[in-house]
């Protein structure tokens, strides 16, 4: 449409006032690759349009020539009259053909709802989750140590617009003087536009230096806020309860320190710079348009409010597409970091391309939306740009009429049209900032709702009971529970259990009888509904958790995640202030220290993501060793040898029998030979103690503990038959 017009408005005019037309347009544009690719349309719009060239054709419709006032008015009419028409019929064509596929694109996407049915319902959004708002009050909050960047970015923005809303104005002046040349030639031209220029290019200097100041500042404001906001979104993150990491993906709680976060600075930089400029060149040009011609304003002011009014309706639409979109990417995004995250598993399951079929349909899904949203946006900068060139036309006839009745001058005339077209350039660049202020706003609220999100649990403050006086006694008491995340299954029904100080206690039993969930209530990873849990007769809840969990007890289980540095910091994280040689007595006491130093690097080997680049049996070493270093009085050892070989079973069985003296220890064994001696062995099930008492007495009871003593000694009896035959 504006290639249109640009194309008709050069085949009007003769093509004069292109360098005039190149000084207009030459500001600094300030935007991200996002925008300038969304606004390209809307920019080639205002640069094609040679506002001087219109000019120069209606000052030569209406210059006073051989002809009489009524002969000039008619030749004006009949040269604007069909020009335009076909040019409003073919803008407003164009436009239709905006919202038919505005429209239909919409319907498209009502047919292609797509409904995945396998692992990722997990990512599927709840339709009724109220969609976040932005806490502009936190956001205030956020801003003010930097407010004087602030201030001041938003000060020079202002300046760039006031200097702006002054060019139209001194232009009309030289072009009123360039226009007496044309018809007298008596007088000094260069005497008299010495002044008029001058000034022009003293405004342009100091535009080109403020621009400068704006966008300078404005860069380190938005790097200074985005990187207080990924701060506080991260500790924010990473202080959550467990059960957020229950339900929340990890993709899902990443996009929104990477994407939201950048996408929420974008928008901000950009709504200061371009949107506060384009708003006060607006409001400032109509100021200008009243002084230069009020009959003409008028018409503008009952125009203009009708086109926003339909402008906003669009944009509540695109707000609910934006946060589809956005929603649909962080799903593929957390496919991705799933898959990636278990590539070994997926490698084992020769899963890869399954998951690559996943991704991509994910990734489609979102490329669908945000084309989708793309579209809309770009069906909305259309219709936004038939308005504004409408305008545009509509002003040139009306101001044609009144030249031709000697009720403007021509330099008036230039004045309001570079001053309308400063308007539509600014409504231009408003429009095109809404889609990424949408954009901006859903992002900067995801990042607040995380942010703003208070654990139940605190991270620190309480008691903590002095190393040499705590004795380590535990007592579970009648307690109660259930994950918040599956509120219909009772976990723990009434459940009891002493272990005194110094003790060893194993809970065996059925698998998802409990166990694991007694040793994290007792690190307290939830709080428990009904009933307590006490160490030394206080009640954890009571306790500091971070000295329960930092000092007071050593957790090793399963699956050990070490992290992706050296060894020694590795076993450090137990403890940070530990010396290196803190370090080597810990790694001794755990039969770690020979392996370690038989590495190239030794201590300072750097471990693979996750600790992949170790055996299971040395990770799981490492991983004793970590919690050795804190020297915890209580230790609990849920499945520690379970993964692992016979050999390295015995090694890390070697180390844990050192380890566990004189300690509290909470044991989690399916192999039951390796809890034999247990000062005391408890039997879940159903989340209740079915039997209790030493490995004799349970045997003697014919029991549960019994039976799974049968069904392991069948199961190991298999196992050797199996060996057998395999080598016979
Ligand atoms: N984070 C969780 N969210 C919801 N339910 C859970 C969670 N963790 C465990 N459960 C459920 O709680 C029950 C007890 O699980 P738990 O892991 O404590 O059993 P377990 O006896 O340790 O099993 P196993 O011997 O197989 O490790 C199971 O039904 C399990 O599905």
């Amino acid at each position: 449409m504006s290639a249109i017009l640009a194309l008709s408005s050069r085949s009007w005019c003769c093509g004069a006032g292109h360098k005039l037309s190149t000084v207009v347009h030459g500001q600094a544009l300030f935007c991200s690759r996002r925008s300038i690719q969304l606004g390209l349309s809307a920019n080639v719009d205002s640069k094609r349009l040679y506002l001087p060239s219109w000019i120069k054709h209606f000052v030569n419709c209406v210059k006073p020539r051989n002809k009489s006032l009524h002969q000039r008015h008619f030749s004006l009419k009949g040269n604007i009259k069909q020009t335009p028409s076909r040019l409003l019929v073919l803008t407003l064509g164009s436009g239709c053909v905006g919202v038919v596929t505005f429209i239909r694109t919409f319907s498209n996407h009502a047919h292609c709802e797509y409904k995945p049915k396998n692992r990722l319902s997990a990512y599927e959004e709840t339709g009724n989750i109220p969609e976040p708002k932005l806490p502009w009050k936190e956001f205030f909050k956020l801003l003010l140590p930097d407010i004087w960047y602030l201030i001041g970015a938003i000060l020079s923005a202002l300046a760039v617009a006031i200097l702006n809303i002054q060019i139209p104005l001194m232009l009309g002046d030289v072009v009123n003087i360039l226009t007496k040349y044309t018809t007298e030639s008596n007088g000094d031209f260069v005497q008299d536009i010495k002044a008029p220029a001058l000034k022009l290019c003293y405004l342009y200097g100091f535009q080109g230096l403020l621009t400068f100041v704006y966008i300078s500042l404005l860069g380190s404001l938005g790097e200074r806020v985005a990187t207080r906001l990924r701060k506080r979104l991260f500790e924010s993150i990473i202080t959550q309860d467990i059960a957020f990491f229950d339900t929340h993906k990890t993709g899902e709680i990443v996009n929104r320190l990477t994407t939201d976060v950048q996408d929420f600075k974008s928008s901000f930089k950009l709504v200061i710079s371009q949107g506060l400029r384009s708003l006060t060149q607006t409001l400032g040009c109509i100021a200008s348009l009243f002084i230069i011609s009020p009959k003409m304003t008028t018409i503008m002011v009952i125009v203009v409010p009708t086109i926003i009014g339909l402008g906003s309706l669009i944009g509540s639409v695109l707000r609910t597409l934006s946060r589809k979109a956005q929603a649909q990417v962080s799903k593929a995004t957390a496919v991705a970091d799933e898959a990636i995250g278990n590539v070994r598993t997926v490698r084992a399951f020769a899963m890869e391309p399954k998951e690559t079929e996943l991704y991509n349909r994910e990734v489609e899904q979102a490329a669908k939306l945000n084309q989708l949203l793309n579209v809309s946006i770009g069906a909305f900068q259309g219709l936004a740009s038939v308005a504004l060139n409408g305008i545009a036309l509509g002003t040139l006839y009306v101001g044609g009429l009144l030249m031709s009745r000697n009720e403007l001058k021509p330099g008036d005339l230039m004045s309001f049209m570079v001053a309308v077209q400063t308007i539509q350039r600014s409504l231009a660049q408003m429009s095109l900032l809404f889609g990424q202020a949408v954009r901006g706003l859903s992002a900067g609220a995801r990042v607040f709702e995380y942010i703003q999100l208070k654990p139940l649990m605190p991270m620190t403050g309480g008691l903590t009971i002095p190393y040499h006086t705590m004795k380590g006694s535990i007592e579970f008491n009648g307690v109660t529970f259930t994950y918040p995340n599956r509120p219909n299954q009772v976990v723990l029904k009434d459940f009891s259990l002493k272990i005194p100080g110094g003790r060893i206690v194993a809970l065996v039993g059925l698998s998802g009888g409990g166990k694991s969930t007694v040793a994290g209530l007792l690190e307290r990873f939830y709080d428990v509904e009904n009933g307590s849990i006490t160490v030394d007769g206080i009640n954890i809840k009571d306790l500091d958790p971070s000295w329960l969990r930092g000092r007071a007890i050593g957790y090793i289980n399963q699956e050990p995640v070490l992290f992706a540095t050296s060894v020694l910091e590795n076993i450090r994280y137990g403890c940070p202030g530990a010396t290196d040689e803190e370090v080597k007595e810990a790694a001794k006491l755990a039969n770690a220290h020979d392996f370690i130093t038989s590495f190239p690097d030794g201590y300072n080997t750097v471990l693979g993501e996750r600790g992949v680049t170790v055996s299971g049996g040395q990770k799981q070493r490492i991983a004793i060793a970590r919690a050795l270093i804190k020297h915890p009085s209580i230790l609990i050892l849920d499945e520690a040898t379970s993964a692992l070989d016979a050999e390295s079973e015995r090694v890390v069985q070697e180390a844990l029998d050192k380890i566990i003296k004189g300690r509290t220890v909470l044991v989690i064994a399916h192999r039951l030979s390796t809890i034999r001696d247990a000062d005391v062995i408890a039997v879940m099930s159903n989340g209740v103690i079915a039997e209790i008492g030493k490995h004799e007495e349970l045997k003697k009871k014919h029991g549960i503990y019994w039976e799974l003593i049968k069904e392991q000694e069948k199961g190991v009896h298999q196992q050797e038959g199996f060996f057998t035959r395999q080598q016979g």
